[in-house]
């Protein structure tokens, strides 16, 4: 059983890998010199859904389609780098959970910058100081992250693309469980192990925290002290976990989004999924037959509604923002035409933003 001959085929490979990485990468830089004259757009979400739909179709394995991404995004963020070196904003400090899913989605190559809120995140984009913004926007159990929902009535970013990612959340001190009083995190992390803390922490006070790295931070000085965070927080900054996968639901997704200056092409063949910001103004949600008035424009026309959302308008009492995503591009002619039905009563119809429909890792 001799490993050698097998080892100097896969170095072989590996040469003739290292030369098809560079080919493609040099066909990227190309690219970045087109767009540079062009002005065009580095990152372009619709193009790499299309990149990956191709490699997974022509996969016939024995890699599975999530490492594939994987590989790809690689492949992809290194050639971007060398297109543009583009900044991404996340909700820090480093290895927080947006950190870990901006990397996901953008990989190693690029600049990371740390922000201290959702807000800031926006305003590093709106500024010019990012490129893109990577936030948090819900929770498979927890449901919206509200600050976000409320930064874009004034912002005029776009959803550019999304990201669903599994959150797994330890628990996080310099302390045995015994000795902890005081557990720190994000208030939607808390929320997510809700039930794990009430039954092995039930006299411990819950504080909230700008971030699950944020607690980390804060665990790492204060005696007693505990954090709720993702794994990566505490190789990051050296404090041990005293127990892993405290989440009350094991499949606990969050769902991310990525904003940008300028919107994202289709794909069509409901492959894209579209957000807007709907008031039907002057307290008519209050109405009874005012949400179904506004859902009327979409369901005529095949449009699916896969999520709705009310916020406060904070105008007047009682008064709300609706918050949905449907299925469909906002640039075709059936989202058209309910946008301008809708229009003619709803006195705020704003696009978030369009992009590709993705979920699993896997699709
Ligand atoms: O096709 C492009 O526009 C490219 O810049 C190339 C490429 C790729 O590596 O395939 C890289 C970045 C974009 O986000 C999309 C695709």
């Amino acid at each position: 059983m001799d490993l050698e001959p097998i080892r100097a085929k896969i170095d072989e490979l590996d040469r003739e890998l290292v030369d098809i990485i560079n080919r493609r990468l040099a066909l990227a830089q190309e690219i970045g010199q087109i767009k540079r004259v062009t002005d065009g757009e580095v990152y372009v979400p619709e193009r790499e859904d299309a990149v990956f739909r191709k490699v997974f179709a022509s996969n016939k394995g024995p890699v599975n389609n999530e490492a594939l991404r994987a590989i790809y995004r690689e492949l992809m963020s290194a050639g971007i780098a060398l297109e543009k070196p583009l900044s991404i904003a996340y909700l820090g400090p480093e290895a927080s959970n947006t950190h870990a899913a901006a990397m996901k989605k953008f990989g190693v190559s690029l600049d990371y910058h740390a922000m201290a809120s959702v807000a800031d995140s926006f305003a590093a984009v709106e500024k010019g100081e990012a490129d893109y913004a990577v936030i948090p926007i819900e929770n498979s159990t927890e449901g919206s992250v509200r600050e976000a929902l409320d930064c874009f009535v004034e912002s005029d970013l776009k959803v550019v693309a999304q990201l669903y990612t599994e959150i797994s959340h330890a628990l996080i001190s310099n302390e045995p469980l015994e000795k902890i009083t005081t557990v720190y995190s994000k208030d939607q992390a808390l929320a997510q192990c809700r039930y794990w803390l009430q039954r092995h922490l039930p006299q411990a006070r819950l504080v909230e925290a700008s971030s699950t790295s944020r607690a980390v931070q804060i665990a790492a000085q204060e005696s007693g002290a505990a954090a709720v965070a993702g794994e990566l927080a505490a190789q990051f900054y050296g404090v041990p976990v005293v127990a892993r996968a405290i989440q009350d639901k094991a499949d606990n997704t969050t769902r991310f989004f990525i904003l940008g200056r300028k919107p994202t092409k289709p794909i069509g063949g409901g492959k894209d999924v579209s957000s807007f910001l709907i008031s039907l103004g002057d307290g008519a949600s209050d109405r009874p037959g005012g949400l179904l008035k506004m859902l009327m424009p979409l369901a005529e026309r095949g449009i699916n509604l896969s999520k709705i959302e009310s916020r406060p308008s904070k105008m007047r009492p009682w008064d709300y923002y609706f918050f949905i995503d449907v299925s469909g591009h906002h640039d075709e002619p059936e989202m058209q035409a309910a946008l301008a039905e809708l229009r003619k009563f709803c006195p705020l119809v704003k696009w978030l933003g369009s992009y590709p429909a993705v979920r699993r890792e896997s699709d």
